[in-house]
């Protein structure tokens, strides 16, 4: 049950907030860069013209009746949110939804010949491919050698950054990439990570990783669970991905296999990490896992049971990204030194946020923190990709 007393839920309301910003233009956008990214006929460039107007100037429509997942949607909300303004409902909630429309006007849940056509995969395919990716993978060669602590630092490292691979997000903000990333975190809990993870020659433990997004973040998730197993910090990995494509750049499985696939033909030592995955793969020391609820519209307050029992018999979770971490500590205006440990005491084992802060929700700040990132940057700091944090709930 959520606190009484906490902070009311974000709406997207509010002309010139950042939530309003992305349903205003961001989720255009999106519908523009997929239109123009396939060659569609007639009847999906019309549909996509009528999320369009619904998304801006109209509202929520209920899902087709013959929808494979209507009652699920109506389990998450749907009845009580249709017919409503996109702007009105919790931001969380308008924004899943967007996919779930989008999914549908490109045809995505079929049956017809675009079933199963990820309208997000040509951007997410040219990020694999680019010449960032080849040199974060040489990076890698130089990192054998180094002592085995300052490679797990890394490692961590290089997942947290990655989350600034954001494709939505770089999207609707064609600065993001030029702006350099602030490497001091606003939070590091790092030391309480390692300390849930403690290196064993007989490590049985599982850690979850709730991955975010494909290609540039998905990589080094995989490099730092290659390690986990490796170094017996892990006795196994569930790596848990979305069940469809969603927030444009997020992991499905089918992003899972390009990233094995680009590791395993690449050369040096990247290739010898994506030949240790592939064979976890195959003996089950990492599994993938692609649970409906990995693309609901609710926090993880509202865990449903399975996954709370997977999370809970977890050696840690970590939580990646700054959706899960919104989904996380509830999409609310929390005072930004509200206690971590408060807003994830519902998460039913220990759990760790790595994030970079693309979004207002922040908690777990020291005030003096808090005073510095106001006094160098406004309110900026919480949406411009730059700064990161590592947060744990043991
Ligand atoms: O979860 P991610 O990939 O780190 O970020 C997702 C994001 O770009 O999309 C949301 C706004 O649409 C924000 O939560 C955040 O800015």
């Amino acid at each position: 049950m959520p606190d009484p007393s906490a902070p009311p839920v974000i709406l997207g309301d509010e002309p010139g907030s950042f939530p309003h910003g992305v349903l205003a233009e961001r989720h255009p956008a999106i519908i523009r860069q997929v239109r123009d990214a396939f060659p569609y006929g007639p009847g999906i460039h019309h549909a996509l013209d009528a999320l369009l107007a619904s998304c801006t100037e109209g509202v929520i429509e209920p899902l087709p009746a013959d929808a494979h997942d209507r009652d699920r949607w109506r389990a998450w909300g749907l009845d009580a949110y249709a017919g409503r303004s996109w702007f009105e409902v919790p931001w969380l909630w308008s924004e899943s939804y967007f996919y779930r429309r989008l999914l549908d006007a490109v045809g995505y849940f079929g049956p017809g010949p675009w079933q199963g056509i990820d309208p997000f995969r040509p951007f997410k395919l040219a990020e694999l491919d680019s010449p960032e990716t080849d040199e974060e993978l040489a990076a890698l060669d130089g990192l054998g050698t180094r002592p085995v602590d300052e490679r797990a630092h890394a490692l961590l490292h290089g997942s947290l950054w990655g989350n600034r691979a954001d494709l939505g997000f770089r999207l609707s903000d064609a600065g993001a990439e030029g702006r350099a990333a602030v490497p001091g975190l606003v939070a590091d809990d790092s030391e309480d990570l390692w300390s849930l993870l403690p290196s064993s020659d007989t490590a049985t433990g599982t850690v979850c990783l709730v991955a975010d997004n494909a290609g540039r973040e998905l990589i080094p998730d995989l490099l730092l669970v290659a390690h986990l197993l490796a170094h017996g910090r892990a006795g196994r990995v569930v790596l848990h991905v979305k069940p469809y494509p969603y927030y444009v750049s997020d992991a499905t499985t089918a992003d899972v296999v390009d990233a094995l696939r680009r590791l395993t033909a690449a050369p040096g030592e990247a290739a010898a990490y994506g030949r240790r995955l592939w064979a976890a793969m195959a003996d089950g020391t990492l599994a993938v896992r692609a649970h409906p609820f990995a693309a609901a519209p609710l926090p993880y307050a509202e865990l449903p049971d399975d996954l709370r029992a997977e999370f809970a018999a977890a050696a840690l979770t970590l939580v990646k990204g700054d959706l899960n971490y919104r989904r996380l500590v509830g999409d609310r205006l929390w005072p930004p030194t509200t206690p971590f440990r408060d807003v994830t005491a519902h998460f039913p084992g220990p759990v760790a946020a790595l994030r970079t802060l693309k979004s207002d929700v922040i908690t777990g700040l020291t005030a003096d923190t808090e005073a510095a990132l106001v006094a160098a940057e406004g309110q900026l700091w919480r949406t411009g990709g730059t700064r990161a944090l590592i947060q744990v709930r043991k």
